[in-house]
């Protein structure tokens, strides 16, 4: 049996938490709050980020870090991406030699322009082929209610790779391996910054063309950049691409959809913050891939947009404004 620690009990990580559960591993659940522990133990529920979803016994949750990680195979790390360096940092003396790290997190860092495996790399020293990243058009709620959907684990060591995939895989969950560990991150922390976008053309109250132009715009922007950072075009194609960023984009239950659709209404940015306590990765993200995609000398026009929008105080009716109005070129 694996044996599995997920570290973060927020809305993805304790799904992911019964995704593995379902699948037969053994998981510790680490929560920060001791309360929040206690509770997820005694009623077999998350009542702050997943009510109503039955967890099943296999999962146990604490709040003691050196528990959850004793003797694991797998260290599984979800929480919001710009914490990643400062958590990992507590908790990398307690890591298992060779466990196999996986990210389940959808964002770069600010300043340092890294993506989340190259974060755990430097952090706790393990080589790149240790270090995984999984993701998917995965919105937490419809997994946990047990949808059907896909998904994508990327590591560069296929032994790794597989032995994920077979501890994640249940009736509802199909997990798939691909070696680009540059593509799948890069898809998830950009798509995450067109779903803002998407959310501000809803609250402006556009409709479909509207959003399917973002869509299909946002995706070359990020295969752009994902040439240029070495990432495989096919990426961009899969779940990991594409699929990730329809379903981000077009669903009232993303965080960053809803982000943009409060701007778009005519929020700023610290009124919806107050609103939510869940983490939108591309509020902060947006500047880091603006950062990296400027050190790369790639165009990501959408992406600039909304980082006036979130950072420079531009209005979203402006904004539309001024992507409608770019020089015209052809696709
Ligand atoms: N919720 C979803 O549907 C999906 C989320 N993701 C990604 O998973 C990652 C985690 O997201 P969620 O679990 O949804 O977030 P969340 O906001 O629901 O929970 C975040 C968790 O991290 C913990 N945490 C640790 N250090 C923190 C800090 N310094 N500040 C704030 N919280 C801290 C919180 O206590 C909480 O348990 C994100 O990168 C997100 O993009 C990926 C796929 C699906
Ligand atoms: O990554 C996700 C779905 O795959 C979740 O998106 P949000 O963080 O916008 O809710």
């Amino acid at each position: 049996m694996t044996r599995t620690a997920v570290l973060g009990a927020g809305s993805w990580g304790t799904t992911f938490a019964k995704v593995l559960a379902d699948a037969g591993c053994d998981v510790h659940l680490f929560a920060r709050r001791p309360e929040l522990a206690k509770a997820i133990t005694e009623d077999g529920e998350n009542r702050d980020y997943l009510p109503g979803v039955r967890l099943p016994d296999a999962v146990r949750a604490t709040a003691d870090a050196a528990e959850a990680l004793l003797g694991v195979d797998v260290v599984v790390l979800a929480v919001p991406s710009q914490s990643l360096r400062h958590n990992l940092t507590e908790w990398r003396a307690l890591l298992p030699g060779d466990a196999t790290l996986l990210s389940l997190m959808k964002g770069i860092e600010l300043g340092t322009t890294k993506r989340m495996s190259e974060v755990v790399c430097e952090v706790t020293g393990a080589g790149s082929d240790r270090v995984a990243a999984l993701s998917g058009p995965n919105l937490a709620r419809e997994i946990a209610a047990e949808q059907p959907a896909a998904t994508v684990i990327a590591c560069t060591d296929a032994d790794r790779a597989a032995a994920l995939q077979a501890a994640c895989h249940t009736g509802y969950f199909r997990p798939y391996t691909n070696p680009d560990l540059i593509g799948c991150e890069l898809g998830g922390a950009v798509k995450n910054v067109i779903a803002l976008a998407c959310g501000i053309a809803a609250g402006l109250g556009f409709g479909d063309n509207t959003r399917a132009s973002l869509i299909t715009r946002g995706l070359a922007e990020t295969a752009r950049l994902g040439a240029a950072l070495g990432a495989e075009p096919a990426t961009f194609a899969g779940l990991a691409g594409l699929g990730d960023l329809v379903a981000t984009c077009s669903s009232p239950l993303s965080r960053n959809r809803t982000f943009g659709e409060k701007l778009g209404q005519g929020l700023s940015v610290e009124q919806v913050q107050r609103s939510t306590r869940q983490t939108a990765e591309g509020v902060k993200s947006c500047r880091s891939v603006l950062d990296l995609a400027r050190a790369h000398g790639v165009d990501v026009p959408i992406t600039e947009a909304v980082v006036r929008v979130c950072h420079e105080g531009e209005s979203a009716a402006r904004m539309v404004r001024e992507i409608m109005s770019r020089e015209a070129k052809p696709e």
